[in-house]
Order: structure tokens, then C-alpha cells, then sequence
């Protein structure tokens, strides 16, 4: 079944984790006084962008910036569909000063950035299927910015609550895996959300709390190679059942801050 399944070649942002830290708590994963092993950290990164790149896939890069050890989350910066920027504006008063960085990066890159009136986490929260975006809510980014998001693309959003603190951003608990099928943890939804998603995606592959906790939701597909946490060895197997091919890549030192291999992507379409 392999055969069938075609990589589409993808170019990415992302930003090198310099100055990667766990300086404060923001989500249930952080613990300030857990320590950060910072070469572990860019050599784990270091590998997550030879495997991109060894797939064929382009990568950008942005300077980090001292004081900003969130930063390295790129996916966070921007939703990027057909070439327009919709930036974002952090929750988190300590991720706050990202988003000029980001904006002028798109800039520079020959990009209008819109700037949002309301919070919202770029592809944190707002995932792009190729048809639409799924847009979470419930702990970051707010049902306003949705509405935004919305009326700057002009493709449909469709609102999904998020339930559980540990899956906080939609990107924890469902990835896309090709222009007709996703992967999901259902129980980070709320009832209503899930159903949306099981009328929409009936053929969806349904993860288990396991495979969110091992950031197994947390992956980026080409269609075909499936870049995906090695903890999550049991949902990778399933996607090899159904012709994907896992392609794993360890970002252990990432999760204490509650971020993993999506969480540092950004994709320009
Ligand atoms: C999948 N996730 C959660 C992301 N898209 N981003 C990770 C952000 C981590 C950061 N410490 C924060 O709490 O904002």
C-alpha cells in the first residue's frame, strides 16, 4: 500500500534552540526547575532537520533571540496558506515578544504578516488540511481569533474545543496526514468537537492517551514519511499498518517545555 501514498515536498521555518530553556511554567509540561540539557537539546533538533532535509524538504531559518527560550517553537509564530501570513499574538506575556521576530523574518522574506486583535497560537492551534482549518480553542487561542482567521483566509474554520490541560494546543492532539485523512486523540475533545471530527474524518486513525502523551500527535506528514516521536511506538506501527512510513526523531529535551517535532515546524505554503 506504500506505493500509493506520495510525499508532496514541503519548505519550513524554523529557528535553532540557542537559547532553549525551562524558565517559567505555562502549560502543565513546564517545571522551571527542571533542567534543560541544552547540547542534547540542539543535537536532537539538529537531527529532526537532517531528516527533513534528507526527505527532500526545504528549511528557513530564523536567528533566535537571547530571553526568548520558547522561540525554537516555530509552529506557534504563524498560519502560512497560499502565501499569507496570518501572524500571532501569544497568550503567555512571556512569549509575547516573539511575534515581532517572526514578523519580520516574513517580512524581509517578502510577506504581509496580518496582525490578529485576539490571542492565538498560529499552527499551534490552527491546522490547515489542504480544505480548511481546524481551529482549537479552550485554553490559547480564543473562538474570536477563529473568527479572524476566517475572515482572512476565506476558507472555513471550523472551532474545536479542547479539553484536557496536557493536550493545551490542537497540535498535541490531531495532526493531518495527507490531503483526506488526520489522526486524532478523541477524549482531548470535547463531546461536541469530537463528533464534528468523526462526521468530517470518519476514516480517521483514533490515537489513545499513550500516544498523545508520547507526543505521537505532535508529528509532521509528508503525505507518505510520518517525522514522529519514538515514544509513540505503538501509533507509529499503525500508521505503518496503513502505508505510512514512520520516520522517528527524538525531542525528549523539548517536552519539558511541552513542545515536540510540529511544535518547532513551521510550514510556509
Ligand atoms: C504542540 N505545541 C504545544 C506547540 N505548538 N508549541 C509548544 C509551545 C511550548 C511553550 N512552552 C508554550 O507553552 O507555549
Amino acid at each position: 500500500m506504500s506505493e500509493s501514498r506520495v510525499p508532496r515536498l514541503r519548505r519550513f521555518l524554523v529557528c535553532e534552540p540557542r537559547h532553549f530553556a525551562v524558565q517559567y511554567a505555562i502549560n502543565p509540561w513546564m517545571n522551571p526547575d527542571t533542567r534543560v540539557d541544552v547540547d542534547l537539546a540542539q543535537e536532537q533538533w539538529t537531527a529532526l532537520i537532517s531528516a527533513y532535509r534528507s526527505h527532500g524538504h526545504s528549511i528557513d531559518r530564523l536567528e533566535p533571540v537571547p530571553g526568548l527560550p520558547d522561540m525554537v517553537f516555530a509552529a506557534n509564530s504563524a498560519v502560512v496558506v497560499g502565501g499569507r501570513v496570518f501572524g500571532s499574538l501569544f497568550h503567555a506575556p512571556e512569549r509575547r515578544p516573539e511575534s515581532s521576530h517572526y514578523d519580520l523574518w516574513f517580512k524581509t522574506a517578502g510577506y504581509d504578516v496580518y496582525r490578529p486583535g485576539s490571542v492565538v497560537e498560529g499552527e499551534g492551534d490552527l491546522v490547515w488540511t489542504g480544505r480548511y482549518l481546524l481551529a482549537g480553542t479552550g485554553f490559547r487561542t480564543t473562538r474570536e481569533a477563529h473568527r479572524e482567521a476566517q475572515e482572512f483566509f476565506g476558507h472555513p474554520v471550523i472551532s474545536l474545543t479542547l479539553v484536557d490541560p496536557y493536550f493545551y494546543h490542537l497540535d498535541t492532539a490531531l495532526f493531518v496526514l495527507d490531503d483526506e485523512n488526520i489522526v486524532y486523540y478523541p477524549e482531548a475533545f470535547s463531546p461536541g468537537s469530537c463528533e464534528v471530527l468523526r462526521r468530517l474524518f470518519p476514516r480517521a486513525v483514533l490515537a489513545t492517551r499513550d500516544d498523545a502523551l508520547a507526543w505521537g500527535l505532535n508529528s509532521v506528514s509528508d503525505g507518505r514519511h510520518v517525522f514522529i516521536a519514538p515514544q509513540a511506538e505503538a501509533l507509529a506501527a499503525r500508521l505503518a499498518d496503513q502505508g505510512y512510513e514512520p520516520v522517528p526523531v527524538d525531542l525528549s529535551e523539548f517536552h519539558k517545555a511541552g513542545g515536540g517535532i510540529k511544535c518547532c515546524t513551521q510550514e510556509i505554503r
